[in-house]
C-alpha cells in the first residue's frame, strides 16, 4: 500500500482497533477510507493487543481498495513510539495524529516515521500523515499544522474533544463548532490538503446527521469522519453530484469551449454568466462524478 495525495475521501470510518470482527469486515461497507483506531476507542489495557491486531490486519485483510488510515495514540502517551514503528513497518497508507496542537508535533511525527522507515526498509515518504485538530490551541495553529510537511494529506476537526476543551457540549445546530470548522477548512484549503468533518455519534438521529452532512458539504469539506457503516450511504448521497448537477456541469464545459472558439472567456448559458470560476466548479463536479463512477468516459450518466 502506498499513500496517494489525491483520491475520493468522502467517508472515513473509525473502526475500533481491538475488535477483530469489525476490523475483519471493515472493507465490505464501501467506505473510501477505513480508519483503524488505536486511540480513544481502545481501553488502556488493550493498547498492545490492538496494535498487534491492526498490524496483522494491514498485512492480511482485504479492505476492498479502501485507503487505510490508522489513528495512533498521542505524543503525550507511552503508546506513541510503538504505534509509529508498528504502523510504518506494516506499511499503512496514512497515519492520523490525534490532538495535534502545533507544526512541531507534525515535524516530530515525520522524523519518527523516517527513522522507522529507515529501520524497516520502508520507502521514505510512502506514508502520508493527517492531523486531527481537537483543541483551541490546535484550531488557532491549524494553518501552520496544515503546511508542516509535504506529506500532509489532510486536517480533521474533532468535535468531541474540542468541545470538552472549550468548556461546552455539542448541540444540534453545531454553533459551538462554527469557528473550528471554518478555521480548519480555511487552513486545509490554503495548504491544498483535504478537510474532514467530525463524527456524528447519535445513530438514531438520521435527520440530524443529514442536516450536519449537508451543512459541511456546502461549506466545502471533502468528507466526514464516521463511527458506523450505516452512515456511509447518506454521506455519499450528499457528496455525490446529482444527475442535474452533472448535466449542468457538462453544459458549462461545452459552453466555455464555444466561447473560446469565438475568442471569448465568458458566455451566457440560460441567462447565467459562465466564466473561469464557474468552469472551475463544473470541472470539479465532473472529476467527482468520474471518481464516484457516476459517468462513463463519454460523460453519460450511469448512476442509479
Ligand atoms: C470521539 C471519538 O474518538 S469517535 C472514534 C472512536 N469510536 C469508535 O471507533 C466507535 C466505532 N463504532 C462503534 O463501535 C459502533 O458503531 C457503535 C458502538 C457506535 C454502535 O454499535 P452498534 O449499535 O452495535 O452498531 P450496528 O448495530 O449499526 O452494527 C451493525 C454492523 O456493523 C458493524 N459495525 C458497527 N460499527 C462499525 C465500525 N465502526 N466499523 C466496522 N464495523 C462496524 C457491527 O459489527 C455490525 O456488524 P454485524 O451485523 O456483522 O454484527
Ligand atoms: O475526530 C473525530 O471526529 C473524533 C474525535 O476524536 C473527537 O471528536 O474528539
Ligand atoms: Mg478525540
Amino acid at each position: 500500500m502506498t499513500y496517494v495525495k489525491n483520491r475520493l475521501r468522502r467517508t472515513m470510518m473509525f473502526v475500533p482497533g481491538n475488535n477483530p470482527a469489525m476490523v475483519k469486515d471493515a472493507g465490505i461497507y464501501g467506505a473510501d477510507s477505513i480508519m483503524l483506531d488505536l486511540e480513544d476507542a481502545v481501553s488502556l489495557t488493550e493498547k498492545d493487543a490492538a496494535r498487534m491486531l491492526v498490524f496483522n490486519a494491514i498485512k492480511t485483510v482485504d479492505f476492498g481498495g479502501a485507503e487505510i488510515v490508522v489513528r495512533i495514540n498521542g505524543q503525550d502517551t507511552p503508546f506513541y513510539d510503538e504505534d509509529v514503528k508498528a504502523m510504518v513497518r506494516a506499511g499503512v497508507d496514512v497515519i492520523r495524529l490525534p490532538k495535534t496542537e502545533s507544526a512541531a508535533m507534525i515535524k516530530k511525527l515525520v522524523a519518527d516515521m523516517e527513522e522507522a522507515e529507515e529501520r524497516y526498509g520502508v520507502q521514505k515518504g510512502s506514508i502520508g500523515v493527517m492531523a486531527a485538530i481537537e483543541s483551541a490551541k490546535g484550531v488557532l495553529n491549524a494553518p501552520e499544522i496544515a503546511t508542516a510537511t509535504p506529506l500532509m494529506m489532510g486536517l480533521a476537526v474533532s468535535g468531541e474533544d474540542y468541545t470538552a476543551d472549550m468548556h461546552t457540549h455539542r448541540y444540534p445546530d453545531g454553533r459551538e463548532l462554527e469557528f473550528a470548522r471554518n478555521m480548519v477548512l480555511q487552513a486545509a484549503r490554503a495548504a491544498d490538503v483535504y478537510a474532514f468533518d467530525t463524527v456524528f455519534s447519535n445513530m438514531n438521529d438520521t435527520e440530524g446527521f443529514y442536516r450536519e452532512t449537508k451543512y459541511i458539504y456546502e461549506l466545502g469539506y471533502d468528507g466526514k469522519s464516521l463511527v458506523n457503516p450505516r452512515q456511509i450511504p447518506m454521506v455519499n448521497k450528499v457528496f455525490n453530484p446529482t444527475k442535474e448537477e452533472i448535466e449542468n456541469a457538462l453544459s458549462v464545459q461545452n459552453a466555455i469551449q464555444e466561447a473560446k472558439a469565438k475568442g471569448s472567456g465568458v458566455i451566457s448559458m440560460n441567462g447565467k454568466m459562465v466564466d473561469k470560476p464557474v468552469v472551475e466548479k463544473a470541472n470539479r463536479v465532473i472529476a467527482t462524478a468520474k471518481a464516484s463512477n457516476l459517468i462513463d468516459k463519454e460523460g453519460n450518466y450511469i448512476g442509479e
